[in-house]
């Protein structure tokens, strides 16, 4: 279908590199697209959907490789699915930390049965950067929002989200445990399938 050998990373979070790499193995080597830009392309689109292929098509044209983009965040029911999209960008770019703090204090006093949430990942791989038809697969994980952060592994909001099949945070979770269940394990399951990878 196309060369896998050189496959560009349309993102600049190192957390969402490692994932990737470790859960695609030694099939396909994932090359960041800071290797050729620092610049992150602004995130403009209303869904994830839109994103991750605006992401793709960006790395593409500045990489003339094949991209693969994730965009991701987590949707917290008593919110209304925000942070949503707006995820990373929650407190104004204030960076992890920052959201985590605002988060815990929009849920506060929240009690654990209304805490529900889902983190949300959307994959897009387009072939160049004006394909016609980018692969979309996504993947959803739920659990709850903590009262406190929790957990040393992970990246962004790992800490703040309670994993209820293994009763730990998600940041809890050793890497590997997470790769296997995590909502970005699920929409890669599904792209090695659409890939015929495996
Ligand atoms: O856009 P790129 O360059 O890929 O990097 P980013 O960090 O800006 O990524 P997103 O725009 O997709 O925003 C995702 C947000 O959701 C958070 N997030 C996504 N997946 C996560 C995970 O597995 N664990 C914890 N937080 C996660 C992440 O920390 C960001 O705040
Ligand atoms: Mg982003």
């Amino acid at each position: 279908m196309m060369n896998l050998t050189q496959l560009v990373l349309a993102s600049h979070n190192a957390g969402k590199l490692k994932e990737l790499q470790a859960m695609l193995g030694n099939a396909v080597q994932l090359r960041s697209i800071g290797e050729f830009s620092q610049v992150e392309p602004e995130e403009t689109g209303l869904s994830f959907v839109e994103n991750a292929i605006l992401k793709a098509r960006n790395a593409a044209r500045i990489s003339g490789l094949p991209a693969l983009a994730d965009d991701s965040g987590l949707a917290v029911d008593y919110l209304g699915g925000a942070p949503g999209i707006y995820s990373a960008r929650y407190a104004d770019g204030k960076g992890d930390a920052a959201n985590n703090a605002k988060l815990l204090e929009a849920l506060k006093d929240v009690p654990d049965s209304e805490r529900g949430a889902q983190f949300v990942c959307v994959l897009a791989l387009v072939r160049h950067a004006d394909d016609p038809l980018p692969i979309l697969c996504e993947g959803l994980w739920h659990g709850r929002i903590l009262h406190a952060a929790s957990g040393e592994h992970g990246f962004g909001y790992d800490p703040l989200f309670w994993v209820p099949e293994r009763n730990v945070s998600s940041a809890e979770l050793s890497p590997a445990d997470k790769n296997q269940i995590s909502h970005r394990a699920r929409a890669m399951d599904l792209l090695r399938q659409r890939l015929s990878l495996k």
